[in-house]
């Protein structure tokens, strides 16, 4: 009899701590047994733990410098931290491709001349860059002369209704190209919005194993007003007292295994959100925040890389390298 009891209150016990742990955020593996080679990779990812404690970093010091370095020691990438000349020739020796892709559907395909014209112009002048355009309009994909070493190929995938399916389901699809084509046709991968042009240099100076970008709308906000997502019932759910910066949708970059780790996580989330009927504040971003505040990104880029066309000009950022165009959200999405 109590042998029975005993296993009742086992199995129960047993239940209770499966379903507890089943869907909750994917914790940092810190303890596994791995094999040399996944350690070695392990070893360079740069994973904190939840609810821990410390000050806010900032991008701008109080006498207003910039501040090229975060406080895991990864770099802020701002003009005047690196020598183009310098950087140029010990990439040029490494062979690479950079795949980048980028979504247009809907009457987002009308950014795609700016977007590809001003990137051949300033985007990895002089490196091997393979653009992966996803739309649901091929026939509207602009014909843009692209330089030697720059290749394009279209992906047809169908329409969707909602702008936030749109932009939440980019996570699914590039997970699948990188599967699919990128593991064996790229080194490193940008995911960038189209809405947006280049007005600078945007080079290797921003390659890295994981790279975020700041969000220009928020580089001097108190951690506890970033638009993250707060609801605990969400997986992106962040706390008050935790947080970093406020990172923008607009730019996911790295190594391509690294760039495949946060789709695959970002999806699997949006997933589970999906599940509960719950859309997070900010679609995909929002689940971006909480990928980078738990997995440092291994360089950041400085909202130089990541500004807004309506934005007025501020001291610290001295160049403006891509930027959102203003648009008219009511004539541009498919709803509000
Ligand atoms: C600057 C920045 O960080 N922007 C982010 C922000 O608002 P945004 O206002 O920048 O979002 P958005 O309308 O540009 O949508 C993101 C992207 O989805 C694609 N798209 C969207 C709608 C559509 O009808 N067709 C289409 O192709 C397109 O590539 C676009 O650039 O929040 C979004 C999530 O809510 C994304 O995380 C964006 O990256
Ligand atoms: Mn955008």
């Amino acid at each position: 009899m109590t042998l029975v009891v005993f296993g009742i209150v086992l199995s129960g016990l047993i239940y209770l701590v499966y379903t507890s742990t089943s869907h909750r955020y994917k914790q940092p593996r810190f303890c596994h047994k791995i094999k040399k080679e996944d350690q070695e990779n392990s070893l360079l990812h740069l994973q904190s733990p939840y609810g821990l404690s410390y000050k806010q970093p900032s991008v701008v010091s109080p006498d207003g410098k910039v501040v090229p370095v975060a406080p895991w020691l990864a770099p802020v990438v701002w003009e005047g931290t690196f020598d183009p000349t310098l950087i140029d020739s010990i990439y040029k020796q490494q062979n690479i491709t950079i795949a980048t892709t980028v979504f247009a559907l809907g009457k987002y395909t009308q950014f795609l001349k700016d977007f590809l014209e001003s990137a051949e112009q300033n985007y990895f002048v002089g490196f091997r860059v393979h653009y992966y355009v996803f739309t649901d309009h091929p026939e509207n994909v602009p014909a843009v002369k692209l330089s030697e070493e720059h290749n394009l190929t279209v992906l047809t995938v169908p329409s969707s209704n909602r702008w936030q399916d749109i932009s939440l389901s980019r996570m699914a699809r590039l997970e699948k190209l990188i599967e699919s084509r990128l593991f064996n046709e790229a080194d490193y991968v940008f995911s960038l919005d189209v809405d947006s042009k280049f007005y600078g240099r945007w080079g290797v100076e921003t390659l890295g194993r994981l790279v975020g970008a700041i969000h220009p709308g928020y580089y001097q906000t108190p951690r506890e007003q970033f638009p993250y997502e707060r609801r605990p019932e969400s997986q992106a759910f962040i706390p008050s007292a935790e947080g970093d910066y406020y990172y923008g949708g607009a730019v996911i970059g790295g190594l391509v295994k690294d760039v495949h780790e946060v789709a695959k996580t970002c999806r699997e989330q949006l997933d589970i959100d999906a599940s509960k009927s719950i859309e997070a504040a900010w679609q995909e971003e929002s689940h971006l925040n909480k990928y980078f505040l738990y997995n440092k990104p291994s360089k950041l880029l400085s909202p130089e890389y990541l500004w807004q066309d309506f934005k007025p000009h501020t001291n610290e950022v001295k160049i403006i390298r891509y930027s959102q165009v203003i648009k008219n959200y009511a004539a541009v999405r498919p709803n509000k």
